[in-house]
């Protein structure tokens, strides 16, 4: 389904979004700050910087649901529309994990046409993101495996909160299932090929220490300072003319992005049938029931 599709149906009675705001709501924040809220991604626009905070809030762990995808891509189109902004920060709402990635639940025990429009409501936040005109940076406030790291990947820059509890990677593999070409290129771009590849063979989950070292983030601060470092690096990437920053990140994006336009519908197909695999099925399965036997 496409985003408009999945938004229409979204606000079909019953649904939880039905009725909630997404648009400018209340006045929040600073001078001039504003707020808007819909269920699961919360925006803090500060126009007089043209900076935009954006939180996500999916309750317990910040995983990317159609619904959050959705809600996600539905936010950014809205900021991207919006004059007054140049910059987005990508962060969670509240400290303790920024995202556990692709939500599991999506790709478990559901039929070929869910995989797909699952997948491909993935593939259009990743587009939204990668070829987003505005500067992104991520203030890492928490754990951010698999498509949690993907997210913060397509930002401009990483900013990670120096808490050892908090990891970051694409660890896919100790799923049992594998990084599709263009988070591999997303990396790739970031990280470079040899660090890449030892990564996603292994499923590494870096440390903020070693994902500084290895350049998976930029910075590495203390927990209370992700949003304000954030905000800051932002400002050096706002200095920049829009127009030559835009065209710079264009020219170096441009091969990975058109990767995946030339191959989306063939990557839909490939990862359906591989998900819909009863042994993937298994794995996935399996790993489910271990992370909910810890809390049971
Ligand atoms: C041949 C051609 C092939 C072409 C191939 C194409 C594609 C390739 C194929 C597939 C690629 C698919 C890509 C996937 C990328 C992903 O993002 S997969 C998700 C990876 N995420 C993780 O591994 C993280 C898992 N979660 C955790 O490790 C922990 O939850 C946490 C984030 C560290 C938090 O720990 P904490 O102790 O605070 O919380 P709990 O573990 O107790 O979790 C609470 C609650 O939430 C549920 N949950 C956790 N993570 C997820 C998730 N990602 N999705 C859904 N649900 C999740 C957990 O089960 C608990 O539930 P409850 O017990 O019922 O409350």
């Amino acid at each position: 389904m496409a985003l408009v599709a999945r938004v229409r149906a979204l606000l079909l009675p019953g649904s939880r979004l039905r009725g909630a705001t997404l648009g400018r709501a209340a006045n929040g924040g600073g001078a001039g700050a504003r707020r808007a809220l819909s269920h699961r991604v919360l925006v803090e626009a500060d126009p007089a910087a043209g900076v935009a905070v954006v939180k996500f809030r999916n309750p317990p762990v910040n995983s990317l649901s159609l619904e959050m995808l959705t809600e996600l891509g539905i936010c950014l189109e809205k900021l991207e529309n919006d004059k007054t902004v140049r910059g987005i920060v990508l962060t969670a709402d509240r400290p303790g994990i920024f995202s556990a990635g692709l939500d599991l639940t999506e790709m478990c025990g559901r039929n070929p046409a869910h995989y797909a429009e699952f997948w491909k409501a993935v593939q259009e936040l990743w587009l939204r993101l990668y070829q987003s005109n505005m500067a992104l940076g991520a203030a890492i406030n928490g754990t951010c495996p698999a498509g949690g790291c993907l997210l913060s990947l397509t930002c401009d820059y990483r900013i990670l909160a120096d808490n050892p509890k908090y990891t970051i990677g694409l660890n896919e593999t100790q799923l049992g299932i594998f990084a599709p070409f263009w988070f591999k290129d997303t990396m790739v771009n970031t990280i470079g090929h040899r660090a890449t590849e030892r990564a996603l063979q292994l499923g590494l989950l870096f440390t903020p220490a070693e994902a500084l070292q290895v350049g998976l983030v930029d910075q590495v601060v203390p927990e209370d300072q992700v949003q304000s470092t954030a905000l800051s690096v932002m400002s050096q990437w706002l200095a920049i003319p829009d127009h030559a920053r835009q065209l710079t990140k264009t020219m170096m994006r441009k091969a990975t992005v058109d990767q995946l336009l030339k191959h989306r519908e063939a990557d839909i197909q490939n990862f359906v049938s591989f998900i819909s695999r009863d042994s993937i099925q298994k794995v996935l399965q399996v790993y489910l029931q271990k992370l909910r036997k810890k809390n049971h």
